[in-house]
């Protein structure tokens, strides 16, 4: 007889599900990398909740990412969004895709890593381009030369973004491809839960 619940029969996400455990999982990555886009159906797959910590700053602060950047500067931003990650990550499991400077900033940085296991979504230039420049809801791109300004971004950041525990190329493919490639990094993640 066939057990469902045994790990060789169980679905790709029953077995993303188990490796998980109680943690939970963090999306990191550039602008259109699809952290909002890709959590929300990995988070659906895993029959866990899925929180995008932009749009619970948009919630609690009741104004738009644009808006809290033009009145109040990227550093106080940050400081929110240290905040409202906190908040998120205390219990688990649940996904929580974060907006792509979260884990550049050293104190959102410290609590994403301890707050679960995170996936980098990386993708290429043009790959994020294509998906950024259709719409204008991203403060840091409103400059001279968007594109240059993303290429440097990437500079920067790739290397931070490198010390993810999971890396999923993001790519033009269906986004049911994605999810499945993320899931199948969890369930063969080898990092254990922390007791
Ligand atoms: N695999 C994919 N194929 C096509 N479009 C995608 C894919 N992943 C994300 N997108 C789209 O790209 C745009 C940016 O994705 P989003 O999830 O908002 O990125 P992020 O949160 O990382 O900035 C959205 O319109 C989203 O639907
Ligand atoms: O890269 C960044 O610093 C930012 C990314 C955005 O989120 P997405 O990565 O979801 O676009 C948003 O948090 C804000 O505009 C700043
Ligand atoms: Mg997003």
């Amino acid at each position: 007889m066939n057990d469902v619940t045994e790990p060789d029969s169980a679905t790709l996400a029953e077995r993303a599900k188990l490796a998980l455990g109680r943690r939970n999982l963090i999306f990191i990555g550039l602008m259109g990398a699809g952290k909002s886009a890709i959590g929300r159906l990995t988070a659906q797959a895993l029959g866990i909740p899925f929180v995008d910590s932009d749009h619970e700053i948009e919630r609690v602060s009741r104004m738009t990412v644009s808006e809290l950047f033009a009145a109040y500067g990227e550093e106080e931003f940050r400081a929110l969004e240290a905040r409202v990650l906190k908040r998120l990550l205390r219990s688990g499991p649940r996904v929580v895709s974060t907006g792509g400077g979260a884990y550049i900033n050293e104190r959102s940085r410290r609590q994403i890593k301890k707050g679960g296991l995170t996936v980098w979504l990386n993708a290429d230039l043009d790959v994020l381009w294509e998906r950024v420049n259709k719409r204008d809801t991203r403060p840091l791109l409103k400059t001279e030369n968007p594109k240059q300004t993303l290429e440097n971004l990437m500079r920067a950041r790739y290397p931070i973004y490198a010390e993810a525990d999971l890396v999923v190329l993001s790519r033009d493919v269906k986004k049911e491809t994605m999810v499945e490639e993320v899931l199948a990094a969890i369930a063969d993640c080898k990092k254990a839960e922390m007791p």
